[in-house]
């Protein structure tokens, strides 16, 4: 039970039993003989003051549970009192009652008088009735009882407004304490939008001195974007049916300085004399959103450059796509690659790449359009969309751009504490020539990249369709290396190399072939710059050098005991930290001296990595290891690596050799690099010499050893070895019966 409703009981008992005394004894004998009445007011009166006593010390918060508890023996001892007082002299029944009364509601009005404010009203109306009731008792006559009744009968009626007026000010008050307290701000709306209650808490988050400033303001004056329509709406959410309550929505709200504040309100409907009313609970969310705000920039910028990292650079070309789509323009994507970013945080550190990074990034958001959008894909990938380009125009818009991009990454960068040059290698997909999606785009433009990065440092690409089958190819290529090791797929062939004069056999080159199981053979041009790729060159050149190494022992005191066996080398071998110790276990495993092994790089490897190359063949040049130049003249022919990096031999690309005869320009190219190659003290091998007059040209101009088909193809060991004993056996020769 309610704490009023206990109050509104006990002195709702007392009433009672005081009517039920007064009516008992006027009565008379006709109810009860007079012995029974006695003791009927008696216990009457000592109920009726028990429950006024009840009520006001209920009222005042002092009703403790000891008094509870004594009440009824109270009663009983004082309505006993009373009743052996009154049957010794019955005249003091009435006096008695009203002055005991009077006394009891004089002491009940003075509590309630000093209590709180809104209990003054009640309590001046009880005062008023003991000192009438005194009144009456003192001066007890006929006349005086009618007068009595119809003066208590008024004093009650203001007692009964002073008590609802105390009632309904505490329950306000409560309800009021109550809401003030929330931690949430709270208000009620109307059905018109106007605010009819809010809490203090609400005045504060929504900058005003107190709640009261909020009462009778519309709810579009607190919310900046809410139209009395749209308010008008939200309400109607609430009459619609099924709808779950609390619902839910976040909104900006306006303070009253003017700031905004977000917020997230959830809405309660209920029903007050017939009014739909709305109570909303606000809840500050701008620490939530703060958070949140930063969770989307960490989920969509790239930490290091402060771009769209990859996830956002996809959300935004698809925003891109959809708008040219519908306004009928174009879009290219510009898939961009730092070369040789790896070596830089490789020989610098991190932080470095971290820089470098950054700068870059800076250096081609500088070169954009607002438009434009830069996003750092991954590693050293940049990808450009320039979107809403006029029809037609977007592949020339893109390689001009591009072509801007790779002539200000070549300006080089001054970091902190390096000075770093970089080239970038670009490939280009547009919309809608190349694809109609963002995925089909990026990976377009990235084949584009990849062949451009083919094709030499600094280049760019526009996709085609060849350059998919490329990669479809590769992809294939690469789903078949695996295990193909395992399942000994791999074997080698050795092509002779012969001296240019006596035509003794002198070195053998070995070749790798595959016979994959899905693909048949496939030739080492398709398959090594996959394997590169993939990583996989480490195990198969492994493969490679011990197989080898293993054929070399086993020719051992043959005809072939005294050839050098020349293998390729890929850059990523080299790379390799434990290359070096692979080179000098394998030929120490089968019993090699290191002059009969002689590494092929071509010039790719030497310019990669420099500074690493230069070290590790110096290792192996001081293991006593050969290193020969292949495939020299196609690529960089810088002479400086001649000298920079101790080579021993220089091969002669077979594209020179091939038009020696009849082209002057290869005729002087070759004689030149034999030339150079005389005064740098270098062995001379010319290789793809497939003709008698090639071979005779060659060994004129002082070509030390001659390789192609006009001496021998590429053949397997057990052919190597009858051509050695061949060529041991009699005059030099041009021969070219060994293929396979
Ligand atoms: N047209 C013509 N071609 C001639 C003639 N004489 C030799 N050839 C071919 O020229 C290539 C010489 O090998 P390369 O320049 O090192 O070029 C090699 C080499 O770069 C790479 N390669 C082969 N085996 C290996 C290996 O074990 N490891 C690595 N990393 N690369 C290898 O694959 C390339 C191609 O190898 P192959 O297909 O075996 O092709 C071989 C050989 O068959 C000729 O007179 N005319």
């Amino acid at each position: 039970m309610q704490r009023k409703e206990k109050h509104a009981l006990f002195w709702g008992v007392g009433q009672l039993t005081v009517m039920s005394g007064s009516v008992v004894w006027l009565a008379g004998d006709y109810l009860l003989p007079l012995q029974w009445r006695l003791y009927f007011c008696a216990f009457c009166l000592t109920i009726g003051m028990a429950g006024y006593w009840a009520g006001t010390q209920f009222f005042i918060g002092r009703l403790r549970e000891i008094q509870i508890r004594w009440m009824v023996p109270g009663i009983l001892i004082a309505g006993a009192i009373f009743s052996s007082l009154w049957t010794s002299d019955n005249n003091w029944v009435a006096p008695g009652s009203g002055a005991a009364l009077g006394l009891m509601l004089l002491w009940s009005g003075s509590r309630l008088i000093g209590a709180e404010n809104r209990y003054r009203l009640l309590g001046l109306t009880l005062m008023a009735r003991g000192g009438f009731n005194l009144l009456v008792a003192a001066a007890l006559n006929p006349d005086v009882l009618v007068m009595w009744f119809i003066g208590s009968s008024i004093l009650k009626v203001l007692s009964m407004l002073g008590l609802v007026y105390a009632v309904q000010d505490e329950i306000q008050q409560r309800y009021a304490r109550t809401i003030d307290s929330l931690s949430h701000g709270f208000l009620i709306r109307d059905r018109r939008g106007y605010v009819q209650v809010a809490n203090e808490r609400c005045a504060r988050l929504l900058g005003f001195n107190n709640a009261q400033e909020l009462i009778g303001l519309h709810v579009c004056d607190l919310l900046p974007n809410l139209t009395r329509d749209m308010a008008d709406q939200y309400f109607r959410r609430f009459e619609a049916e099924g709808v779950q309550y609390p619902i839910s929505d976040t909104a900006i709200m306006r303070l009253r300085n003017g700031n905004s504040l977000p917020v997230e309100l959830l809405g309660s409907p209920y029903i007050e004399r017939g009014q739909l009313f709305c109570l909303v609970q606000l809840l500050d969310i701008s620490e939530r959103k703060k958070k949140d705000d930063l969770l989307y920039q960490a989920a969509r910028i790239d930490p290091v450059t402060g771009f769209f990292n990859r996830h956002a650079l996809s959300t935004q070309l698809a925003q891109e796509l959809a708008h040219a789509a519908a306004a009928g323009r174009e879009c290219a994507v510009l898939f961009i690659d730092l070369d040789k970013f790896k070596r830089v945080n490789d020989s610098f550190g991190h932080a470095a790449g971290d820089e470098l990074l950054r700068t870059a990034a800076n250096r081609l958001h500088g070169l954009l359009r607002p438009c434009d959008v830069l996003s750092r894909f991954g590693g050293d990938e940049f990808i450009v969309i320039i979107p809403d380009l006029a029809p037609n125009s977007a592949e020339q818009m893109a390689t001009d751009c591009a072509a801007e991009i790779i002539k200000a990454m070549g300006r080089g960068f001054e970091l902190s504490y390096h000075a770093i040059s970089v080239t970038a290698s670009i490939g280009i997909a547009c919309y809608p020539n190349h694809g109609g999606d963002s995925d089909t785009l990026i990976r377009c433009a990235d084949i584009a990249m990849y062949e451009a990065k083919k094709a030499g440092r600094g280049e760019q690409l526009i996709f085609n369709d060849a350059m998919n089958a490329a990669t479809k190819d590769g992809l294939v290529i690469d789903g078949a290396l695996r295990g193909a090791i395992e399942a000994n797929e791999f074997y080698l062939v050795y092509q002779a190399i012969t001296n240019s004069h006596t035509g003794k056999l002198t070195k053998v080159e070995a070749l790798l072939r595959w016979n994959s199981s899905l693909l048949g053979p496939v030739s080492p041009d398709r398959f090594i710059p996959v394997a590169e790729d993939s990583g996989m060159i480490i195990p198969l050149g492994t493969w490679v050098l011990d197989q080898a190494c293993r054929q070399m022992a086993h020719w051992k005191q043959s005809v072939l005991d005294d050839v050098t066996i020349s293998i390729n080398v890929s850059a990523w071998q080299l790379a390799a930290p434990d290359f070096v110790a692979l080179v000098s276990q394998a030929l120490i495993r089968n019993g090699l001296s290191p002059h009969q092994l002689e590494l092929e790089l071509t010039e790719r490897v030497l310019i990669e990595d420099a500074a690493n190359v230069q070290a590790v063949l110096a290792q192996l040049r001081a293991l006593g290891v050969g290193i020969s130049l292949d495939d020299f003249g196609t690529g960089y022919s810088s002479l400086s690596y001649l000298t920079q990096f101790h080579l021993n031999t220089l091969k002669i690309d077979r594209a020179f050799v091939m038009d020696i005869e009849h082209s002057e320009r290869s005729n002087n190219l070759v004689h030149a690099i034999i030339a150079m190659g005389h005064s740098l003290g270098l062995q001379l091998v010319a290789e793809g010499v497939e003709t008698a007059g090639q071979a005779a040209i060659l060994e004129k101009m002082g070509c030390h050893y001659l390789q192609g088909y006009h001496i021998s193809r590429p053949i397997s060991p057990d052919e190597l070895l009858r051509f050695a004993d061949d060529r041991a056996g009699r005059a030099p020769a041009p021969y070219s019966d060994y293929a396979i």
